[in-house]
């Protein structure tokens, strides 16, 4: 039977970050973001949200290009197609090239009505196995040495399974001595962002000195070939992040030897289904898996939590507590971390209610479709 779908809401949000996160590629202080809504014959209500950020610095995908996405093509091809099951709109969706993200954005909220109205969490409806969920976090480039130690010192103190550095040229193997050197027995890893190219092949290579759990895409957004190299060089497990945008990336990339471990993201891969496969093809592998972060607000941090319940995902995530980023998250309750771990509510869909409020208070701009 299809899914009686009867409206989509989109809203815009514009939401402030506690702290500044810096990458490689920049810094960003304001999230603006979409969130979806679809809503059923019986007032159901299904949440999805956009993870692009402003500017197109971490993939090709943008606010912007989000909007035109969904606005011109995607919200059509869902009023012309029967969606029996949120698998369906992967499908629906595959005429159209890339863009992940915005796809995922509505997909998301696919899949949480679909569980509400089967009466199950998202967690369960995927084949989630955990009750509880390690998590780690992703620290951003900080202005001294000092400032970063403080830093990882007060999040280790809260419990965090491991702690993720942002590293630049510039900015790596004199910091990570100094984090070694105060921390030697703490679970680390260095995400480059593709800021290096194999002409940096020797001080890459000694990123194996400072006995990390991964190097996350250290070469270009687009490459699978040089991350190969790469690899065969160094001891140091290479994640991938970028590069990955399906499953048949991960099929080549594992091929290839490109990397030992995925990150899943679940917008730059579509959404939850391709996720779900990309999963499903580690776990046939052995290929550890983690689920990565977009510096989520509550929508996409509860997504993020379903998918983590299933086994593969080895690894502790990005997925941190809402407090990290925002002042008031927009769901009821917050996602709360203690000592490294979040429990996985059991409740229908995303399994977090919807704070209205907060939601209205960050809306700035609210659209509605007829379905
Ligand atoms: O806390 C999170 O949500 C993860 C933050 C994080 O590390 C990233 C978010 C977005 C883009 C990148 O800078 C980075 C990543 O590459 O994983
Ligand atoms: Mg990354």
């Amino acid at each position: 039977m299809a899914i009686p779908m009867e409206k989509l809401i989109i809203r815009r949000l514009k939401m402030r970050l506690n702290d500044p996160f810096t990458t490689s590629f920049g810094t960003m202080q304001e999230k603006e973001f979409f969130i979806s809504e679809i809503v059923d014959r019986n007032g159901n209500r299904g949440f999805g949200e956009s993870v692009a950020f402003t500017a197109p610095w971490y993939s090709e995908e943008s606010v912007e290009t989000n909007r035109h996405i969904i606005e011109d093509f995607l919200i059509d091809l869902l009023r012309e197609n029967k969606v029996e099951h949120p698998d369906d709109v992967l499908k629906i969706f595959s005429s159209i090239r890339g863009n992940n993200m915005a796809k995922s954005t509505l997909e998301g909220a696919v899949w949480d009505l679909y569980a509400k109205r089967e009466d199950v969490s998202l967690a369960k409806l995927l084949g989630g196995e955990k009750n509880r969920i390690d998590v780690g976090i992703s620290i951003g480039i900080q202005s001294t040495v000092e400032d970063l130690l403080q830093t990882i010192e007060y999040y280790v103190r809260e419990g965090y399974k491991r702690i993720k550095l942002k590293i630049k040229p510039g900015w790596d193997l004199d910091v990570l001595r100094e984090v070694r050197k105060k921390f030697p027995e703490t679970p680390i890893m260095a995400d480059a962002n593709s800021a290096y190219t194999l002409d940096d092949l020797d001080h890459l290579k000694k990123l194996d000195d400072y006995n990390l759990m991964m190097i996350e895409q250290p070469l270009a957004h687009d490459d699978i070939i040089d991350h190969a190299k790469l690899q065969n060089e160094m001891e140091t497990p290479i994640c991938l992040d970028e590069s990955i945008h399906s499953l048949s990336d991960a099929k080549k990339a594992v091929e290839l030897g490109s990397c030992k471990i995925i990150n899943i993201k679940i917008g730059r891969v579509g959404g939850i289904s391709e996720a779900k496969r990309i999963h499903d093809f580690c776990k046939e592998q052995g290929v550890d898996a983690w689920c990565g972060g977009m510096l989520e607000a509550g929508v996409g941090r509860a997504h993020n939590i379903a998918l983590t319940t299933l086994p593969q995902f080895t690894m502790p995530g990005d997925t941190a507590g809402s407090s990290r980023y925002w002042e008031k998250d927009i769901i009821k309750p917050e996602v709360v971390v203690q000592d490294g771990v979040i429990h996985v509510p059991n409740k229908p869909g995303i399994g977090y209610e919807i704070d209205d409020n907060a939601l209205e208070t960050y809306t700035i701009e609210k659209k509605e479709y007829k379905l």
